[in-house]
């Protein structure tokens, strides 16, 4: 196929690219496409058996992708976009086909799969154009795919572990990136590349020339001679607004003749057309755009939770905006202004009949949820936000800036900033209860701890991980050693309950005062907040703590080495540097930390979201 200059058809067109891919994104702004990134919520979980052929499993799913961004946008009162675009990549092998892997143990047994084999990678591309008719939504899918072959090397075990603690396995299909570290294990592709890393680009161009340029006569007369565009009648009822071809084919209303002389014409309009945009208008920075726009997001967030909006929708709902402002205390357009973004967001449904919560709110956001992270929303909107005003400052000085908010020394970062009145300290645990209620039950079940019978949780704050283990494990004991403030309000987070009995409270300073004895130590995201210095004193008050065979689970969000990956962690490193006295590390650094106090044997497991657990084992000195 002869291929036209067709990016510039979809120019004046509003696309939108049904995917959260930064690789996607990247290869369709490269190529000069100007769209808006809406990630699809459909759930990747179609009946893989009820497809004849792996391919069209991808298609479908890319189909279905796009279809619901299409219908979500125009639920919303989003405008209707004119163009969306889905994807789906899957590898196979083995008549197996095989997506993002779950966690590291799920990215091994892919990749030890691939190992010294040829495999394929397809894509599957739908592209769906939209109309609103009688604010009805029409749809028109054109799908496609593509297959290219990969043959992996070898791959040694250490090779294989190296890789997957790299991280990068995690968010791609097969459980590998072929245009980063993943290129190490390749040997040939055989096909287009761009396909594996996750869009067929060229397979894009020439669905669009079938698309929008239509077949001239002498094509349809001749159509071996020039391997020919094709005719396509699927498109034939969408209008040619702008003419020149620039809508999807049209099936022939008026005499061939005519029909030439307007094609060929258009077409070389269009196409004079479409390099003068291209040559004067870079991409349009819409990933940038909505960076920028950020914060304003969170913060419409934080003050929907402030103002307590989804308490009052979770009591009742739908209600409208003037009826929510008096509950809330706040102006009525302020409050509809406030609520049509959080809409927009995706936390509450709109309807004629007024607003809603989502399942998301109702969960997360109203404060009396039994996982409400309402406590870490309001520390988020009452401490971090004001921190992070002087996030400059944080990166000139390399330290927190707690003396800037609260126009005082710290020299305790806990009394004298997080605990300094009850209020900001019941607002700290709150945070905190809600941050380990949602975590606890993956670092609880993230390792076998059978083997102990007593578990001390240093830092434990309200018991929310110690009820955990103690739900997981009935025969285990678990103190939480905490500072002694911290033990008298964390009576008040304990539900009573079978566990009870197996849970301790012990008051102390962790840096000063000697540790319970235990056969299990857990620091859960404590060694996060402290300087080398203060973590070598933490870790050799633990290790003197231990016995030989003694354990110590710890938990925190692991930097890859190279510090480019795990962007959830990036962020965590500007947090940690803006709050506490500490820093983010990496796997390599935690692991010289820990080896260094004679800790051993090292496991590592990745959590859902952004932690990683790692269990060491204590040897004789
Ligand atoms: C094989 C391979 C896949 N990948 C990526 C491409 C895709 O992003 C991902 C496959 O997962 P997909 O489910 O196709 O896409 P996604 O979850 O990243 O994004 P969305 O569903 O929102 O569209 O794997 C690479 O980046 N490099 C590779 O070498």
């Amino acid at each position: 196929m002869v291929l036209c200059p067709v990016i510039g058809k979809l120019l004046h067109k509003r696309v939108v690219l049904a995917s959260a891919s930064p690789r996607r994104q990247e290869i369709l702004s490269n190529a000069g496409l100007r769209f808006e990134v809406v990630p699809s919520r459909f759930k990747e979980k179609l009946d893989k058996a009820s497809f004849a052929t792996p391919y069209e499993y991808a298609m479908e799913t890319a189909k279905q992708k796009a279809l619901e961004v299409a219908t979500r946008m125009h639920q919303k009162d989003l405008r209707t976009p004119d163009v969306v675009i889905g994807a789906d990549t899957i590898v196979t092998v083995g008549g197996l086909i095989l997506e993002k892997p779950v966690d590291k143990q799920d990215a091994y047994r892919m990749l030890s799969r691939l190992s010294g084999k040829e495999h394929s990678v397809f894509t599957g591309v739908a592209i769906v154009h939209c109309s609103s008719n009688d604010r009805q939504l029409h749809t028109r899918v054109s799908e496609f795919y593509e297959e290219t072959t990969v043959k992996f090397s070898e791959l040694s075990e250490e090779l294989l572990w190296e890789y997957i603690h790299s991280g990068e396995p995690m968010d791609k299909a097969g459980g590998y990136g072929i245009q980063a570290l993943g290129g190490m294990l390749v040997e040939s592709v055989h096909g287009d590349f761009l396909n594996v890393v996750g869009f067929p680009l060229n397979h894009f161009c020439k669905q669009l020339v079938e698309l929008y340029y239509p077949p001239r006569p002498e094509d349809l007369r001749q159509p071996v001679q020039h391997d020919s565009i094709p005719a396509v009648d699927t498109f034939e009822d969408l209008s040619d607004v702008e003419g020149g071809g620039s809508e999807p084919a049209q099936r022939e209303t008026g005499s061939r003749d005519e029909k030439a002389e307007v094609g060929a014409a258009g077409q070389a309009t269009a196409e004079a057309e479409c390099h003068r945009t291209r040559a004067t208008l870079p991409p349009f920075p819409t990933r940038l755009l909505e960076l920028l726009d950020g914060f304003k997001l969170s913060k419409a967030l934080l003050t929907a939770c402030k103002l307590k909006v989804f308490d009052w929708l979770k009591r009742e709902a739908p209600q409208k905006a003037p009826d929510i402002a008096s509950k809330v205390d706040a102006s009525a357009c302020g409050t509809e202004k406030l609520l049509d973004v959080c809409a927009a967001m995706g936390l509450l449904e709109k309807t004629q009949q007024g607003y809603s919560n989502t399942e998301t709110a109702n969960l997360y956001l109203a404060s009396d949820s039994e996982y409400s992270l309402h406590g870490f929303m309001l520390q988020n909107n009452d401490v971090i936000w004001n921190l992070f005003t002087y996030l400059e400052f944080a990166i000139r000085e390399g330290r927190n800036q707690h003396h800037r908010v609260l126009g005082k020394k710290v020299e305790d970062l806990f009394q004298d900033a997080y605990y300094r009145s009850p209020e900001t300290q019941l607002r700290f645990m709150q945070a905190m209860h809600g941050v380990a209620k949602l975590t606890a039950r993956q670092v609880a079940t993230a390792f076998d701890l059978s083997r102990f019978s007593s578990a001390c949780d240093v830092g434990g704050c309200t018991g929310a991980l110690a009820r955990e283990l103690a739900r997981e494990y009935p025969r285990l004991q678990v103190t939480v050693f905490d500072l002694p403030d911290v033990v008298e309000l964390a009576v008040h987070f304990q539900p009573a309950g079978p566990q009870a009995a197996q849970i301790h409270f012990a008051a102390g300073d962790f840096f000063r005062d000697p540790l319970p004895s235990a056969e299990l130590y857990v620091l859960c995201r404590i060694l996060h907040n402290w300087s080398d210095d203060k973590v070598h004193k933490l870790l050799s008050k633990v290790a003197e703590s231990c016995k030989p065979g003694a354990g110590l689970l710890l938990v925190e969000t692991l930097l890859d080495e190279e510090k480019r990956e795990a962007q959830g962690g990036l962020i965590q490193s500007l947090n940690m540097l803006v709050q506490t006295e500490g820093r983010q590390r990496s796997r390599g650094e935690y692991q010289c930390l820990l080896e260094l106090h004679g800790f051993h044997q090292v496991q590592v497991v990745h959590l859902e979201g952004v932690l990683d657990a790692m269990l060491a084992t204590r040897v004789a000195p």
